[in-house]
C-alpha cells in the first residue's frame, strides 16, 4: 500500500509505474528462491516432458476425452496476446527481443532438436490499467467464461450474427453441410478447393478433430432447429434459434459434466466438488456467491494437462472400421484439409477416429509434434507446446507448484526425493529430473509439477490439478444462473424438457449427424465390455416434442443480493 501512494501525485501510468513498483507488478516471474534466473523451459520440456519411443496409449478413454477437452477450453478461455500492427505477431526473436511485449523463450545450445538460440514468446495483454492506479498486471478472456455454447455461437452478438442464416433459426453452412467459411488468411489451405472453416470460435482450424466437433454442433443446431420450427410453425427466426441455443448449451453442459467429467475424475472426485448432475429432474445449484470467471492457474496450468493427451497423428476411421489413414499432427495444423476432403467424408470418418481408439494417457509426456513441431510452418519453423505453457504460466505471474500445493491443503516439497516432507505425489524418478533441472523446489512451474504428479485413482490428473479444475468446474455449475439443471420459472427448461436433455450423450449426438454404423453409448470409453458397439437405433434420443406447442414466457428473472 505504500508503494501504490506513489499514484496520489502522478498523471502517466508509465510514471506511476516506475522502475522497482514496476518489477514488482509487470514483470514475468523469472527469478527462483537463490536469485539466480529460473531454467530455460525447452530445458525443462526436454527433461520432464520428452515423450519415449512408443505413445503411452490410455487403455480405457477415446481420443473423444481429448477432443472434447479442447472443444470445452475454447467455450471457456481465450486470453489475447499482445500483437503488432494490423495484428502481425511480434518477431521476439528478432528486431523486438528486448521490447517489453516480448518475453522469448532461450533455447539450451545443445537441443536435441532446434538449431536455433530462440523460440517467439510475446506477453500475454494486459488488462488497461485504471485511471492512475496501477495494480498487478492481469490477464483478460476474450470468451465466455460460462459453458454456454460460445464456441458454437460466438461470445459477441457481432459474432453470433455473422454465423446466422437469419432464417428458420439456422446456423450458416458451407458445402457438405460443413461450417461456413472464412477468410483465406484464417488458416492455411493445400488448393483453392479448400476453405478456412469459421465458427464461434477463432481457433477452429487449429487441428482436425477440433473442425469436427464444431462441425458436429453446427449440424445439430440445424438438425433441431428445423425440428423445433416444424412442431411450431407460428415461431420466428429468432424464437427457434433461441430455443435451440438454448437446448445446444444445455447439450454441453450435460456432455461435460456427465460422460466428459466422470472420464478425467473419479467417483470421490466428482461428490467432492459438487459435479455431478441429478440422473433425472431439478437440481438448482445456483449460489450467487460463486464466481464463473476464470482462473488463471486454471488457464495457465491446470486445464492444460488435456496437452499431454494429444495423439500422434490425426486419423480416419472408414465405415468398415477397419482402414485407417494417419497423417502426422505436425502436417495438419491450421489446416481443415482433412475435414473437408472427399466431399465431406474427411468430418465423418475423423469422428469415427475420435469416437473409437484409444486416447493418450494424460501422463507428463507430450509428443514431439507437438513439443518439436507445433505449428510447423512452410518455412520449417515452430514451437514446444510444453515450453510454452510454462512460459505462460511465468508470463501471467502464476505462483510455482509449492504455492498450489498449500492452497489446495497438500504438503508443499521441501525437498525434491519423494519421502514426507518431499514430492510425496511424485515418481522417486521424476524427483530425480525435477532435481536435476530445478534449484529449488519453491522454484518448480505449476505446469510441470502438476502434470508429473502420480494420477489419483480412477483419474487423469494428479491431487494438485484435481483439486484446481474440481474448483473451477464447480464454480462453472454454481456460479451460472442458467445452468441447466435449476429451475426458475420463465428461463428454465420445464421439468418434462429438461429429462429429455437428461437423456443426451455424446453418442446421440453423433448418431443423428453423421452415419455411424456402429457406436458405443459412452464414446469417452473404449468399445469394450458393458460399453460394447451397438447400433446406433440403441442410443437414447432427446424427444423434441418437449417443445411442441412450448411457449416462451416472460423471463421472470429471479432478482439476487448482489445484483442490485
Ligand atoms: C491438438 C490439440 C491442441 C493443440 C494443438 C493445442 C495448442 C494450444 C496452444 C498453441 C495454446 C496457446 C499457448 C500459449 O500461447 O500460451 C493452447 C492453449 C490452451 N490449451 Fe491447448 N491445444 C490442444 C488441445 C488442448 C486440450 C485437449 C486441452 C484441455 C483438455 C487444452 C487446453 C488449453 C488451455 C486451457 C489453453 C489456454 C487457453 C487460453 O487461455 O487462451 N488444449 N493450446
Ligand atoms: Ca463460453
Amino acid at each position: 500500500s505504500k508503494a501504490l501512494s506513489v499514484t496520489d501525485h502522478c498523471h502517466l501510468t508509465s510514471v506511476c509505474v516506475g522502475s522497482s513498483l514496476r518489477l514488482v507488478i509487470d514483470t514475468p516471474r523469472s527469478r527462483g528462491v537463490y536469485g539466480t534466473p529460473l531454467p530455460s523451459p525447452r530445458l525443462i520440456s526436454n527433461v520432464i516432458h520428452a515423450a519415449g519411443k512408443k505413445a503411452i496409449l490410455d487403455s480405457e478413454h477415446t481420443v473423444m476425452e481429448m477432443q472434447w477437452g479442447q472443444f470445452l477450453d475454447h467455450d471457456i478461455v481465450q486470453t489475447p496476446v499482445l500483437k503488432g500492427k494490423m495484428g502481425a505477431a511480434f518477431d521476439c526473436c528478432g528486431e523486438f527481443k528486448n521490447r517489453s511485449e516480448c518475453f522469448p523463450i532461450p533455447i539450451p545450445k545443445d537441443d536435441p532438436f532446434f538449431k536455433t538460440d530462440c523460440m517467439n514468446f510475446a506477453r500475454s495483454a494486459p488488462v488497461p490499467t485504471q485511471g492512475c492506479n496501477p495494480g498487478y498486471r492481469e490477464q483478460m478472456n476474450q470468451v465466455t467464461s460460462y459453458i454456454d455454447g460460445s464456441a458454437v455461437y460466438g461470445s459477441s452478438p457481432e459474432e453470433q450474427t455473422a454465423l446466422r442464416t437469419g432464417e428458420q433459426g439456422l446456423l450458416k453452412t458451407g458445402p457438405n453441410n460443413l461450417p461456413p467459411p472464412n477468410d483465406a488468411d484464417k488458416c492455411m489451405l493445400n488448393s483453392t478447393e479448400d476453405y478456412c472453416l469459421r465458427a464461434g470460435d477463432s481457433r477452429v482450424n487449429v487441428v482436425p478433430s477440433l473442425g469436427m466437433s464444431h462441425s458436429t454442433f453446427v449440424r445439430e443446431h440445424n438438425r433441431i432447429a428445423r425440428v423445433l420450427g416444424a412442431l411450431n410453425p407460428h415461431w420466428d427466426d429468432e424464437t427457434i434459434f433461441q430455443e435451440t441455443r438454448k437446448i445446444i448449451a444445455a447439450m454441453i453442459q450435460h456432455i461435460t459434466y456427465t460422460e466428459y467429467l466422470p472420464a478425467v475424475f473419479n467417483d470421490d472426485v466428482m461428490t467432492k466438488y459438487n459435479l455431478k448432475s441429478t440422473p433425472k429432474g431439478f437440481n438448482t445449484v445456483y449460489n450467487p456467491k460463486r464466481k464463473a470467471t476464470t482462473a488463471n492457474s486454471f488457464a495457465v496450468a491446470a486445464f492444460r494437462f488435456g496437452h499431454s493427451q494429444i495423439p500422434r497423428y490425426q486419423a480416419r476411421v472408414s465405415h468398415d472400421y477397419q482402414h485407417m489413414t494417419k497423417t502426422p499432427i505436425e502436417f495438419t495444423y491450421h489446416n481443415p484439409h482433412m475435414v473437408e476432403e472427399d466431399n465431406g467424408l474427411g468430418l465423418e470418418d475423423i469422428a469415427r477416429w475420435v469416437a473409437s481408439d484409444n486416447g493418450l494417457e494424460a501422463d507428463r509426456f507430450m509428443e514431439d509434434g507437438y513439443r518439436n513441431l507445433l505449428f510447423l510452418d512452410r518455412q520449417g519453423n515452430s514451437f514446444d507446446l510444453a515450453a510454452v505453457n510454462i512460459q505462460r504460466g511465468r508470463d501471467h505471474g502464476i505462483a510455482p507448484y509449492n504455492h498450489w500445493r498449500t492452497y489446495c491443503g497438500l504438503p508443499a516439497a521441501k525437498t525434491f526425493d519423494t519421502k514426507p516432507g518431499g514430492l510425496v505425489d511424485h515418481d522417486p524418478d521424476v524427483g530425480k529430473l525435477l532435481k536435476q533441472v530445478y534449484s529449488h523446489p519453491d522454484d518448480i512451474d505449476l505446469f510441470t509439477g502438476g502434470l508429473s504428479e502420480n494420477f489419483i485413482p480412477g483419474c487423469s490428473v494428479g491431487p494438485t490439478f484435481a483439486c484446481i479444475l474440481g474448483k473451477q468446474f464447480r464454480a462453472y455449475k454454481e456460479g451460472d444462473r442458467f445452468w441447466y439443471e435449476n429451475r426458475f420459472t420463465g428461463i428454465g427448461f420445464t421439468e418434462a424438457q429438461l429429462n429429455e436433455i437428461k437423456k443426451v450423450r455424446m453418442s446421440m449426438v453423433l448418431c443423428n449427424n453423421y452415419k455411424f454404423e456402429k457406436i458405443q453409448t459412452n464414446v469417452f470409453e473404449v468399445p469394450q465390455g458393458k460399453n460394447k458397439f451397438v447400433d446406433c437405433a440403441d442410443i437414447p434420443q432427446i424427444d423434441l416434442s418437449k417443445w411442441e406447442a412450448y411457449r416462451r414466457k416472460r423471463p421472470a428473472y429471479p432478482v439476487f443480493k448482489h445484483h442490485k
